[in-house]
C-alpha cells in the first residue's frame, strides 16, 4: 500500500500488513487513506480504484453493501455487525478514531473472517492490542515528521477556484500584503485562514478586524491602541490595539473599502515602514503581516477619490478575486455534502440530500455564495423532518434559477475557440453529471454514452473520483 498516502514507518506497515484481520481507515468524508493487504483482498477492488473514490461510491458499486464506514460517519457511533460477503462471514468493526490525538478525524474499520475461526487459542482482544499500539505509534510518527493532512484542499475541482487556492498557498509562502477582492459569502475569510496557517506565522495570531463594524471614532484605538488617559473615555491603564495582538502574526482588515479617510495614511505607514502610532504613544515597530479583504470595487473608490491611490497599490501586491460560487459548479454539491456533513456534526443530527435535491442546488445560482449554501443546510438541518431532504424542502426561488452556464447569445470569450468552448462545456456536464449521479454506470446513462467512453474522459480531464 502506497507509504506517501499515509506516511508511516516500515515496521508498523509491517505489523498492519500482516494482521489477517482488514484494517481500512478513511478520513471523515469517507475517502480512504490506507487499507491493509488482508482488507485489499477481501474488497476484492483495485487499490487504485478505491483510492480514486469514496464510501459512498464504493457503496453504490456494490463494493461494500452497505458500507459500514458510512454507517459510522452518518450516526457518529462505533458499530459492530456480522456481513456475509463473497459465501464467508465477517465480523466488521468500525469506530471514529483521531490520527491527531484530539477530535476524532477519521474513520477506522476492522474486518475479521469469522469463517476462518476466531481460534479458542487466539486471545481475542490480541489483535485490537496490537491495533491499538500501532496507531498509538502512529499518531506519534505524523505529530512528529508531517503536516497534518490537508482536508480542504481536495474539495475544488473547478480550475479557477483551485487558481485561486494555488496563489494563496504561494502568497502564504512569500510573507507579502494580500488583497482579496469577491463577493459576499465566497469564502474571502476562509481563505485567509487558510493563508496564515499555511504560512511561517502560523503559530502566531490571526487577528480579524472588520472595518466597518468599529465606529469610525473607535476605529484608530482599536486598531493601534492606545496610551492611559490618552482621550476623554480611555481605559485609564491604556489599552494594547489589533496590531499589538497580532504581532508576530497575520493582521486581517476585512471590509477595507471601510477604512476611514483619516486612517489611511497611518495604514499606508504600518505597510510602508512597518510603523504606528499608539493613541498618544510613541512610534511602534510592528512586525505583521497585513492581509486585507473586500467585495466593494476599490478601484472605482480611487477613482471616485475615497480611497487613496497610494495605499491601494501597496495592498494590492498579491490581488486574490475569489470566484463566485455559480462560476464554480462543479463545486457546488461537494460543498454542499461537505457542509452538510459539518453542520450535522455540530447539531448531533446527520442528513442527506436525495436526486432532487441535488439537482435544484445545482440549478441555483446562489446570489448569497457559500455562506447561503451553509446556512441553507443549516436551516434544513433544524427544520425538516425526515433526514433526507429534497427539492421541495429546500424552496429555492426559481427567479434565482441559473441561466445556461454558456449561453449562445453572449458568444465566445476573447480569444476562446469554439473547441475550446465544447471542451470545457463536456468537461463541466461530466463533472456535475459524475457528482449527481454518484456511479460512473448511472453517469454514463444519464449522459447517453458508455461506461468506457465516460472512463476516458474522466482520465483525460483529471478528475479526481
Ligand atoms: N472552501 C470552503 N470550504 C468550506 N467552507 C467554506 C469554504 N469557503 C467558504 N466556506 C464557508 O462559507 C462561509 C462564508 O465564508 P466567509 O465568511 O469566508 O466569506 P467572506 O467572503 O469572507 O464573506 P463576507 O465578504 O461577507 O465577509 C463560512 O462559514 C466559511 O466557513
Amino acid at each position: 500500500m502506497p507509504a506517501e498516502r499515509f506516511p508511516m514507518q516500515d515496521q508498523l506497515l509491517s505489523i498492519l500488513n500482516a494482521l489477517e484481520d482488514g484494517i481500512f481507515i478513511t478520513d471523515l468524508m469517507g475517502r480512504p487513506l490506507w487499507v491493509n493487504r488482508a482488507s485489499l483482498d477481501q474488497l476484492a477492488c483495485s487499490e487504485t480504484h478505491l483510492f480514486a473514490s469514496d464510501v459512498y461510491r464504493l457503496e453504490e458499486e456494490g463494493i461494500f453493501s452497505p458500507s459500514v464506514t458510512r454507517f459510522v460517519i452518518d450516526e457518529r457511533r462505533p458499530v459492530s455487525v456480522v456481513h456475509r460477503y463473497r459465501g464467508k462471514d465477517y465480523l466488521v468493526n468500525g469506530r471514529l478514531f483521531s490520527l491527531y490525538g484530539g477530535e476524532p478525524d477519521a474513520v477506522l474499520v476492522q474486518t475479521r473472517n469469522l469463517g476462518e475461526d476466531v481460534l479458542a487459542t487466539r486471545a481475542p482482544n490480541e489483535t485490537q492490542a496490537l491495533l491499538d499500539y500501532a496507531l498509538r505509534q502512529l499518531r506519534k510518527v505524523r505529530q512528529e515528521q508531517v503536516r497534518p493532512l490537508d482536508k480542504d484542499a481536495r474539495l475544488s475541482r473547478s480550475p479557477v477556484y483551485r487558481r485561486c487556492l494555488d496563489l494563496i498557498e504561494r502568497a502564504a509562502a512569500a510573507d507579502t500584503t494580500v488583497l482579496l477582492t469577491g463577493e459576499t459569502g465566497v469564502g474571502k475569510s476562509w481563505l485567509v485562514s487558510r493563508l496564515h496557517q499555511l504560512s511561517a506565522r502560523h503559530d502566531k495570531p490571526l487577528i480579524h478586524v472588520n472595518c466597518a463594524a468599529i465606529p469610525e471614532a473607535l476605529l484608530e484605538a482599536e486598531l493601534f491602541g492606545h496610551v492611559k488617559g490618552a482621550f476623554t473615555g480611555a481605559s485609564r491603564e491604556g489599552r494594547e490595539g489589533y496590531v499589538a495582538l497580532a504581532e508576530g502574526g497575520t493582521l486581517f482588515l476585512d471590509e477595507i473599502g471601510d477604512l476611514p479617510a483619516t486612517l489611511q495614511p497611518k495604514l499606508l505607514q504600518l505597510l510602508q515602514e512597518r510603523v504606528y502610532h499608539p493613541l498618544g504613544g510613541k512610534p511602534t515597530h510592528a512586525d505583521v503581516r497585513i492581509v486585507a479583504a473586500t467585495n466593494a470595487d476599490l478601484a472605482g473608490k480611487v477613482r471616485e477619490g475615497s480611497f487613496r491611490s497610494d495605499l491601494y497599490y501597496r495592498l494590492n501586491i498579491i490581488p486574490v478575486r475569489v470566484p463566485p460560487l455559480r462560476e464554480r459548479r462543479e463545486d457546488i454539491l461537494a460543498l454542499a455534502r461537505y457542509l452538510l456533513m459539518r453542520v450535522g456534526e455540530r447539531l448531533q443530527r446527520p442528513m442527506q440530500l436525495d436526486r432532487s435535491a441535488l439537482r435544484a442546488l445545482l440549478k441555483y445560482s446562489w446570489p448569497g455564495n457559500v455562506r447561503e449554501l451553509e446556512n441553507l443546510l443549516e436551516r434544513m438541518t433544524v427544520v425538516c423532518d425526515a433526514t433526507t431532504i429534497t427539492a421541495d424542502d429546500l424552496e429555492l426561488e426559481v427567479s434565482h434559477e441559473q441561466a445556461s452556464p454558456f449561453p449562445v447569445e453572449e458568444g465566445l470569450q476573447d480569444g476562446e475557440t469554439l473547441p475550446e468552448r465544447m471542451t470545457e462545456l463536456e468537461r463541466r456536464l461530466v463533472i456535475e453529471t459524475l457528482e449527481r449521479e454518484g456511479s460512473t454506470r448511472r453517469t454514463a446513462r444519464a449522459l447517453g454514452v458508455s461506461q468506457s467512453w465516460l472512463m476516458r474522459r474522466i482520465k483525460r480531464y483529471g478528475i479526481a473520483r
